[in-house]
């Protein structure tokens, strides 16, 4: 029997107080997310983000959401951060000029072609895929057509959009990510999680993939 067993992870995003970090420490997070777009609800600034970035552990990833944003506020947002999460139209090399790791997100619309964005954003380190609203860059709480992913694609795929601990299971046996991303999934209001539906949300994906594990073996 095989132990080479390649886990899930988990981004919980949007966080904005530092119970809600410690929240997700806890329950086991692989990254934490933080909106530096100031047209979200869940936005903080520079100063909030310095004092947010300092509560988070080792080996837990700090991602730092941008959508379309000056190239000076990302690279000094970039000294409390370890991967750059570009939400918007940013082209490659916009995103690969500042010489750290990042993830694209591309939004679902009719007609997205993945294996062309995989092959144009080559050097991201993953495509995260969200639900499409037109005029809305993301963390709309909308979910998408899941079978539209492609079972094999040049780059790992962050599942986002509309997750829940209700629906993330599912989502996972569909999908088979490399990680799912939550938002307005575990939220009370806006940047306001609620620990327990963290732990849920983590406590669904651990169960879907051991599930799927045994199922293997
Ligand atoms: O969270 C936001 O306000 C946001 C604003 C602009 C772009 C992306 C945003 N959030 C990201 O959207 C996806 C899905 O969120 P949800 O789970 O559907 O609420 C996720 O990556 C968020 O980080």
């Amino acid at each position: 029997m095989s132990n080479r067993f390649q886990r899930i992870r988990v981004k919980i995003c949007g966080l904005t107080r530092e119970a809600d970090i410690d929240a997700a420490v806890a329950a086991g997070a692989d990254a934490l997310g933080f909106v530096l777009w100031p047209g979200s609800k869940r936005a903080i600034d520079e100063a909030r983000l310095a004092e947010l970035a300092a509560r988070v552990p080792a080996f837990v990833t700090r991602v730092g959401l941008f959508v379309d944003q000056e190239a000076t506020l990302i690279e000094r947002a970039s000294a409390h951060l370890d991967l750059l999460q570009f939400h918007g139209d940013e082209s490659p090399a916009f995103c690969t000029s500042f010489g750290r790791p990042w993830i694209k997100a591309l939004r679902m619309r009719d007609g997205l072609d993945l294996p062309a964005m995989a092959d144009a954003y080559q050097e991201a380190q993953a495509l995260l895929l969200d639900a499409y609203r037109p005029g809305v860059p993301g963390g709309t709480g909308e979910t998408f057509d899941w079978s539209r992913i492609p079972a094999s694609l040049a780059k790992p795929v962050i599942l986002a959009g509309g997750l829940t601990p209700a629906n993330v299971a599912e989502a996972i046996r569909t999908v088979r990510p490399f990680a799912v991303d939550v938002s307005g999934g575990v939220e009370r209001s806006p940047g306001i999680k609620i620990p327990e539906r963290i732990d849920d949300f983590l406590r669904q994906v651990f169960l879907a993939q051991s599930t799927d594990f045994l199922d293997k073996t």
